[in-house]
């Protein structure tokens, strides 16, 4: 049975009228890339201008990647921020320590899962979301061999689009989905048309008489 409430992220969002774009098609969840070797890296400024453009029900979510502690809570106090989303090779000490100001979604690879389940597991204010190895890199993971384990409530990235994320879906059952590559018509620039359609295929995923 679907989850009637799979949430949207779509990540990447590097203007304002994307933010707004997104959120009025109906993304739960922006993110915004703080990370310096990203492509879609977007300031604090505008990010902080995006949210307040979008409306009190749209997260927005600040993505770091291996960062350090200070900058992570300068960054997403600077942008005013939600929740934190933080990839990379990270201590548990310092997870739990950002869940202390903000909700966290920590990011892992499948081949992680076991080994960093004490950062996970029961962590109140940490839910788990699976990404492939290359963060923003549009590949996706191999659902079929995630699905005996995929975690219930973690979320799911990772090479996700309009044509694919129906059947990630149908597979995983995540909590929430995320994507911005495949949502992209060049790095940094969202397809409007695209986020349309990724959003659409998820809502269409959720009714509960789309077939399983
Ligand atoms: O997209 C990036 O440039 C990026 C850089 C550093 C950390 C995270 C990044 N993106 C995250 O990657 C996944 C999935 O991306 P894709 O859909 O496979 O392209 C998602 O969690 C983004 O937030």
């Amino acid at each position: 049975m679907p989850d009637p409430a799979i949430r949207i992220k779509v990540c990447g969002t590097t203007t304002v009228a994307d933010a707004v774009h997104a959120a009025q098609a109906g993304a739960d969840a922006l993110g915004f890339i703080f990370a310096p070797v990203s492509k879609r890296r977007v300031s604090a400024a505008v990010a902080r201008e995006a949210g307040l453009n979008v409306g009190p029900s749209v997260a927005r979510v600040g993505v770091f990647l291996d960062q350090g502690l200070d900058e992570v809570l300068r960054t997403a106090e600077a942008a005013r921020v939600s929740a934190v989303q933080l990839h990379g090779s990270l201590p548990g000490v310092y997870v739990r320590r950002i869940a202390g100001y903000y909700p966290v979604l920590r990011v892992l690879r499948p081949a992680d899962l076991t080994t960093e389940k004490n950062v996970w597991e029961g962590v109140s204010g940490v839910t788990l979301m699976l990404d492939a190895p290359e963060p923003g890199g549009g590949v996706p993971l191999d659902w079929a061999a995630l699905a005996p384990h995929f975690p219930s409530g973690a979320w799911l990235a990772g090479g996700l689009g309009p044509w694919n994320v129906a059947q990630a879906i149908r597979a995983l059952q995540p909590a929430g989905v995320d994507a911005v590559s495949r949502l992209e018509a060049r790095p940094g620039v969202k397809d409007p048309s695209a986020v349309e359609a990724f959003i659409a295929a998820v809502r269409i995923s959720m009714n509960p008489s789309y077939p399983q």
